[in-house]
């Protein structure tokens, strides 16, 4: 897949074969999370222990804030496949533009689920990966960054569902011109739904995580990752919103003709 051609992106096999190379990402940035205990003073809201300079937030929204306005400016956010956390704050980059070439539609920017996957992450994600549900205050900058890159990878993978979408709409742009004129959301989910996609997803996470959580020279067979958290958290949380994700660009795609 390469961003300066359009039609390697939207190609939905290509697109495919980026999500199963994402599973690895967020897999392994899952199993370091799980070194942690839960560390709930990281997500508070000015947690007494945390004294943050000037802002007005948990202790990991500035760790995250602070280091997109850093990758802003390394040109992160001008690759079509990132999505900030904090849109308002990111700044111009200090290297010169790439112009990649328009893939999606113009509204694209506008459809961000960053707010909803963090706080989802922290609610239910952080429970079944950590061991431990204390606070461990000589981690929390560990826990910060594994939990930076966990979301950034989730936040990846999901807002792909802008790519997916596109490239579904041009494959077959008078079914969804219709559906979409009609509003017919539920025609539009059941349109973009492959259930077949979805249980060869499900499947394969169950065994990676059986492979990559395990150190095959432990004994005891201690799993870094339960398998059935990560097909959890995808059935449940990663496949869904890519969805809602599809639903959104697609219901405005009328917009951008
Ligand atoms: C991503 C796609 O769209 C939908 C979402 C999927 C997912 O989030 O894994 C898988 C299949 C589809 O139901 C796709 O068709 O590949």
């Amino acid at each position: 897949m390469d961003f300066f051609k359009p039609e390697s992106v939207l190609n939905l096999q290509n697109i495919r074969d980026e999500l199963v190379k994402m599973e690895d990402t967020i897999i392994f940035n899952f199993i370091e999370r799980s070194h942690f205990a839960t560390c709930s003073s990281v997500y508070e809201r000015n947690a007494p222990e945390i004294k943050l300079p000037d802002f007005d937030g948990s202790f990991l929204d500035w760790a995250l804030m602070k280091m997109e306005v850093v990758h802003s400016q390394l040109r992160r956010f001008e690759s079509p496949d990132e999505t900030p956390f904090f849109p308002d704050k990111i700044l111009e980059p200090i290297i010169p533009s790439l112009n990649y070439p328009k893939i999606l539609a113009s509204y694209s920017n506008e459809i961000n689920y960053n707010d909803k996957i963090k706080q989802i992450y922290i609610k239910d994600i952080v429970p079944l990966l950590s061991k431990r549900d204390i606070n461990t205050w000589e981690n929390f900058g560990s826990v910060a960054t594994r939990d930076i890159e966990a979301l950034q990878s989730l936040s990846r993978r999901i807002h792909f569902g802008k790519f997916v979408a596109e490239a579904k709409f041009q494959n077959e742009p008078e079914k969804f011109t219709k559906l979409i004129q009609d509003k017919d959301v539920d025609g539009i989910v059941a349109a973009i739904t492959n259930s077949e996609v979805e249980e060869k997803i499900l499947h394969r996470l169950n065994i990676k995580a059986s492979v990559y959580g395990v150190d095959p020279t432990n004994e005891k067979g201690d799993r870094k990752i339960t398998p059935e958290y990560l097909v959890k958290i995808y059935e449940e949380i990663v496949i869904p919103i890519t969805k809602e994700v599809e639903v959104e660009y697609l219901l405005r795609r009328l917009e951008d003709s």
